[in-house]
């Protein structure tokens, strides 16, 4: 008697599970849930630590910067050693071609964790500062949105933008403005992202030419990120430097008000592909290979779980950390003076407020996430060189910390 009674109650257990799990089943699909969130995050990725010494070629007006927040926050947390520009100085020796000498402390410490200040890139002075098994990566954006966000914010320096009415106009003859022999303030005005990468950006765009730079690039860039698929990059990022989620989350930084975007006619787009060929054919070549590997890492359910996840988290410590609903604020908005952007040309940097009232824990998260680069640079600068005196940015104000 009792062992049928046993039995029985096995069963019922049995078929009370597997009623448990069909209803599961069922409520996924009707709340069009993708079974992929429900599956452990990066399966199959490689085992192994968090890789931490990583160069990230810092391109101009690219989303550099929000990436440049995302390593300087990793940086701090995990006590890493970065490259930082000696004394007053804010890059790495730009436009010049960089020189291990442009780095604070490069003489008592022979090498550092993290590099990611905008420079030149020159490899064979890089490797001197970097150690061997650095993870080299980059990120690009289409040239002809780069090229109107340089535009603008370098509208007042570049001698090729101060005498353009417009960025029309300048296309519409950029040899009446752009005069090669002032180069080096002329940097930003044509295949600036090219430059940045070491190559001459005047060069004539011949196929033979092009293909050896770009296959340059390819063997020494473990990975080069697309803006205009920002989100989809940083889980490759994630993927490959083996970092937990919340490391890669970030607000976008340095973004222009609406009122100094300018939204371009068909013919200037085409005009801005062709003066900047060199750079249309890196970034095509670099979206072709990020989508390539993308395909073969993760594959389009298990890609788009992961980036649903990351603009989840995205929009959880928006909601937790920033006043204004989450809404990136023009400069004369935002209360503390250390949170206020640089300001550069007829742009209006954006920044944020946070919001109040958050417990010291908390605070210390969100303002590492929302203070802009100068900011954050000298506070590391402190950091790393208590001994010497505090790097001293004139251009903002305050110091977040
Ligand atoms: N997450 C994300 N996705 C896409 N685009 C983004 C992102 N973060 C920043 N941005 C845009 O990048 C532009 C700023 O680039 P940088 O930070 O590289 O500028 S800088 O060279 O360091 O001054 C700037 O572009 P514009 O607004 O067109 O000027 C930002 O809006």
């Amino acid at each position: 008697m009792m062992s049928t009674l046993g039995g029985l109650q096995r069963y019922f257990r049995v078929i009370l599970l597997l009623l448990l799990a069909l209803t599961l089943l069922l409520l996924a699909g009707f709340l069009h849930t993708d079974l992929e969130l429900l599956t452990p995050l990066f399966e199959g990725q490689a085992e192994g630590p968090p890789v931490t010494n990583i160069m990230f070629l810092k391109t101009h007006k690219t989303a550099s910067s929000t990436v440049l927040n995302i390593l300087y926050r990793f940086a701090e947390i995990h006590n890493l050693s970065v490259a930082l520009p000696t004394g007053w100085h804010v890059h790495l020796g730009y436009p010049w071609l960089f020189l291990a000498r442009y780095v604070e402390g490069v003489g008592s410490q022979q090498q550092f964790n993290i590099m990611c200040n905008h420079l030149r890139f020159n490899l064979p002075e890089v490797q001197k500062v970097m150690p061997n098994d650095t993870f080299y990566f980059s990120i690009l954006r289409n040239p002809v949105f780069q090229l109107e966000s340089s535009f603008i914010y370098y509208k007042t320096y570049a001698p090729a933008f101060r005498g353009a009415p417009s960025l029309d106009a300048f296309l519409a003859s950029p040899r009446t403005f752009y005069n090669d022999s002032q180069l080096l303030r002329n940097v930003y005005a044509r295949n600036n992202m090219w430059f940045d990468f070491g190559f001459d950006p005047n060069a004539p765009v011949e196929e033979g030419y092009v293909r050896a730079r770009i296959a340059e690039v390819e063997r020494r860039f473990q990975l080069v990120l697309i803006a205009e698929h920002f989100d989809e990059s940083l889980v490759l990022l994630r993927r490959r430097l083996r970092w937990a989620l919340d490391d890669v989350v970030a607000f976008r930084l340095n973004s222009r008000s609406a009122r100094s975007v300018t939204r371009l006619a068909p013919e200037t787009r085409e005009r801005a592909r062709r003066w900047c060929a060199l750079d249309w054919r890196l970034y095509q070549h670099f979206n072709r290979s990020l989508w390539g590997q993308l395909r073969a890492e993760l594959g389009p359910r298990r890609l788009r779980g992961e980036v649903a996840r990351l603009r989840a988290r995205r929009r959880e410590l928006a909601a937790l950390c920033l006043q204004d609903a989450g809404a990136p604020q023009n400069r004369t908005q935002i209360h503390d003076p250390g949170l206020r952007p640089y300001q550069s040309g007829a742009a209006d940097i954006l920044g944020y407020n946070l919001r109040p009232g958050l417990d010291n824990q908390t605070r210390r998260v969100c303002q590492r996430m929302v203070t802009p680069e100068l900011q954050y640079m000298a506070h590391l600068y402190s950091l790393q060189f208590p001994e010497k005196p505090p790097k001293n940015i004139p251009m903002v104000e305050g110091g977040a910390y």
